[in-house]
């Protein structure tokens, strides 16, 4: 029997009065690419932000690679191979694109350390069409290749679970296609994906399974060919039909 890579149980997460998460629950296993969805608000950075560390949970328990990471810090977590992106990506103003792909690196030992380990430099470069600004410094890019740069990083931590804030928001349709074909590649290699994302072309191409949340609870784990005839879903989606690409906000 294959055992879960993450399993969040009875997670809840409260600001103040105001309730974000309820209670919910999932799991990511090996080898899934799982997309997490749900209307603007629903909850689903506030999950990944829980998840990974940056914030505290109300309620609820974590399990990551076996290790109970409900109260663990950031760097505790990545170390274990949790490595996720960020919606808005900052990116530092004295490194080279190049030089912060180099910085990226774990080693066996699961630390960071600027190795030759995963996913070359040079290929990443080309994989996110960042050949060109190589040289230039990571803060003069542009929104959509400072997302790029910072898949591309996480990447090449070559993490256990890759936990993807929006990653294509921002970057050209016809870059889509190429990071389907990269997250797919690192997902056949041993990798597995939580990914949140608005956009469902994508979704559908890139994910085995998707989840649905709003107003912080969970209301549909399903494939991504059966969330168009799931009525709660598109009822949480304002009762619209969910056409091609629609349920984009
Ligand atoms: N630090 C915070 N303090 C107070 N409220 C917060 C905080 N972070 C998030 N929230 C609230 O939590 C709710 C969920 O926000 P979250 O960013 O998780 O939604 P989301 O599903 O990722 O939305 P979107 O698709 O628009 O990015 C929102 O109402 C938001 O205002």
């Amino acid at each position: 029997m294959t055992t879960e890579l993450l399993a969040v149980r009875g997670l809840a997460k409260a600001f103040g009065l105001s309730n974000v998460l309820e209670d919910v629950s999932f799991s990511v296993m090996p080898g899934e690419i799982v997309g997490l969805l749900g209307p603007n608000g629903s909850g689903k950075s506030t999950a990944l932000n829980v998840i990974s560390g940056f914030l505290p949970r109300s309620a609820g328990t974590i399990t990551f690679a076996g290790r109970d990471i409900s109260d663990a810090p950031v760097h505790a977590i990545t170390d274990l191979g949790l490595v996720r992106t960020f919606q808005l990506p900052s990116m530092p103003h004295r490194m080279t694109v190049r030089e912060v792909l180099k910085a990226g690196k774990r080693d066996d030992g699961g630390r960071f350390a600027p190795v030759a380990y995963g996913p070359e430099i040079d290929v990443l470069l080309q994989e996110f069409r960042l050949a060109h600004v190589a040289g230039h410094a990571a803060s003069a890019l542009s929104g959509g290749q400072k997302k790029l740069l910072s898949v591309a990083t996480a990447l090449r931590a070559n993490p256990k679970l890759l936990c993807l804030d929006e990653p294509t928001a921002g970057v050209h349709v016809s870059l889509r296609s190429d990071l389907v074909g990269v997250l797919r590649n690192y997902v056949a290699q041993g990798g597995a994906c939580l990914v949140v994302e608005h956009d469902m072309l994508f979704i559908r191409d890139l994910c085995t399974r998707c989840i649905v949340l709003d107003r912080g609870n969970i209301i549909a784990d399903c494939l991504p060919g059966e969330l168009e005839n799931n009525p709660r879903v598109v009822e949480a989606y304002l009762g619209k039909a969910i056409e091609k690409g629609g349920m984009a906000q």
